[in-house]
């Protein structure tokens, strides 16, 4: 369970807080696969696929995001860096299979 911060006494309760988090997230991201994985569907070029206008809105949208968190910016840009290259990867396959 993530325990609630103020009822963290030792690293033990930090710690196992943290590794719930770290789960949470990677059960979103697999999510976020499946999402993925549709969106194939509904194109019909590899310029589609990149949808590079969307990806320049969206780095926007969580510089934003990270901003109201209080967190840098500079970290999230770098996560859904590596999260959007992996997904459009994985699309262009799917986009290549389907075709
Ligand atoms: C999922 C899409 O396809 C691609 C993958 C994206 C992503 O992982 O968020 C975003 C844009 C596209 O490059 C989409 O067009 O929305």
């Amino acid at each position: 369970m993530i325990r609630p911060l103020e009822y963290c006494d030792n690293l033990s309760h930090i710690r196992s807080s943290i590794d719930c988090i770290d789960y949470r997230i990677i059960e979103l991201i697999a999510q976020r696969a499946q999402y993925v994985q549709q969106a194939a569907q509904y194109k019909s070029s590899l310029e589609e696929v990149k949808a590079e206008q969307r990806v320049i809105n969206m780095f926007e949208q969580r510089n934003d995001w990270a901003t109201n968190f209080k967190i840098e910016g500079k970290l999230v840009e770098s996560v859904f860096q590596s999260i959007i290259n992996h997904f459009i990867n994985k699309e262009t396959e799917i986009f290549h299979e389907q075709s």
